[in-house]
């Protein structure tokens, strides 16, 4: 990731974002894609505030990004230990950090939200931020599921409003998703296209439709690998003791072996991820990509997207996800998700 200089300096236009420069850019919340997206702007020059809901969460925030760049450090100066330590300090100072949001986007050229993925939640912050952002901020959205045009209603700035859909993990994925509404003036798309390229991404444009490009399609693959799953787990069994914890067992001799006979249909989890790595060349099966993104963001995109489309099956919800995220095991992030992880 190079250390580059980073200005975006708009051209002669009439609108609202005419000449911005996009050099201080602050980033709403500081998850897993807030961190890495404040890691790449740092990285590419840019002043960077990162906001959460608390200074407990800020640390864990600046231990990601620290672990982060510790890895591209690590293959950028393999033989020069000392210049890395340097690399990763001089990336980090550029990320301040705060609990204060309103504060914060008073300096801002750009807003990037990526909390909690919440329709209700996302509008109230755009709503309080649009009333203290200086006029030439843009505001923008990293949201899987959700439609820019919903989110940016809660503003009076729809012309400078647009989705900027990051791919996890933000330091090594090349593609940002720029969406406009609209109501997005072409200045503001520009200034987003033109901001994804300096943070050396590679920028495509899609309209505000469920999904965008990559979602729409990774997300029904990946319940389907779900359903596929799900078939060969034993309903019986999974439905007593998701409705009714305490009254699991004894199950009956003749329903025990039903639920085994059951078992034997379908295939594994394990023999599915194979399967889409070394059959379709992905670089992680589904339930592995389910767990490194966070199955409770999984849950929240397949009910946008039901919510939008009810009617489609594709977009049909899973008891198992469902039971998963109910038992907070939400993949990577806490330990556990369709896999353990240590
Ligand atoms: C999807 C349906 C649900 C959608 C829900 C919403 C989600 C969204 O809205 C949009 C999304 O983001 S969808 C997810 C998109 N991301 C992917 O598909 C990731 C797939 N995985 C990969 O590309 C590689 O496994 C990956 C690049 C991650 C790792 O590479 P490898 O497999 O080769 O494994 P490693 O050995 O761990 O890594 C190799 C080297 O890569 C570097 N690296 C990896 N992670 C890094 C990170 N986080 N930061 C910095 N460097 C990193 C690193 O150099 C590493 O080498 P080591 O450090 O020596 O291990
Ligand atoms: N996880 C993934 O692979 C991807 C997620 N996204 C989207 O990015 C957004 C964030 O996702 P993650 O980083 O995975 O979630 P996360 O759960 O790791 O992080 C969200 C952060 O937002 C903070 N937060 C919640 N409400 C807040 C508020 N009102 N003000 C300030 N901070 C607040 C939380 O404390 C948390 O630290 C979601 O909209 C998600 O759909 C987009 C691309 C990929």
């Amino acid at each position: 990731m190079a250390f580059a200089a980073s200005q975006i300096v708009r051209g002669f236009s009439s609108s609202a974002v005419r000449n911005v420069v996009i050099k201080n850019v602050t980033i709403i919340g500081g998850g897993q894609m807030g961190a890495g997206i404040a890691q790449v702007a740092a990285s590419t020059g840019h002043s960077v505030t990162l906001v959460d809901t608390s200074d407990d969460i800020l640390k864990k925030s600046i231990k990601l990004i620290e672990g982060s760049l510790k890895r591209v450090a690590k293959k950028k100066f393999s033989d020069k230990p000392e210049a890395g330590e340097e690399f990763i300090k001089k990336i980090v100072q550029k990320v301040s950090t705060s609990t204060d949001a309103e504060s914060a986007v008073q300096g801002s050229d750009l807003v990037v939200e990526a909390i909690v993925e919440n329709l209700k939640i996302k509008q109230d912050l755009f709503s309080r931020l649009d009333k203290l952002a200086p006029s030439h901020t843009i505001f923008a959205s990293n949201t899987s599921s959700l439609s820019i045009c919903d989110i940016a209603s809660s503003t009076n700035r729809q012309d400078r409003f647009g989705g900027l859909h990051f791919f996890n993990p933000v330091a090594m994925m090349k593609l940002v998703e720029v969406i406009g509404t609209p109501a997005t003036s072409q200045d503001t798309l520009d200034s987003l296209l033109d901001f994804s390229k300096v943070l050396g991404k590679t920028p495509v444009s899609c309209k505000d439709t469920s999904g965008f490009i990559v979602n729409r399609l990774l997300v029904p693959c990946m319940m389907e690998a779900i359903r596929l799953y799900e078939r060969g787990v034993c309903t019986c069994c999974f439905y007593s003791s998701f409705k009714h914890p305490s009254s699991f067992s004894p199950i009956p001799l003749t329903l025990l072996i039903f639920c085994f006979s059951n078992l034997s249909g379908d295939a594994s989890k394990e023999d599915i991820d194979i399967g889409m790595k070394l059959g379709a060349g992905y670089p992680m099966g589904p339930f592995e990509l389910a767990d490194y993104v966070g199955l409770d963001i999984v849950k929240a995109v397949i009910e946008a997207f039901k919510t939008k489309d009810p009617k489609n099956p594709l977009f049909d919800s899973s008891d198992l996800l469902n039971k998963l995220v109910a038992e907070g095991k939400l993949g990577i992030k806490t330990g556990e998700g369709f896999y353990k992880h240590k």
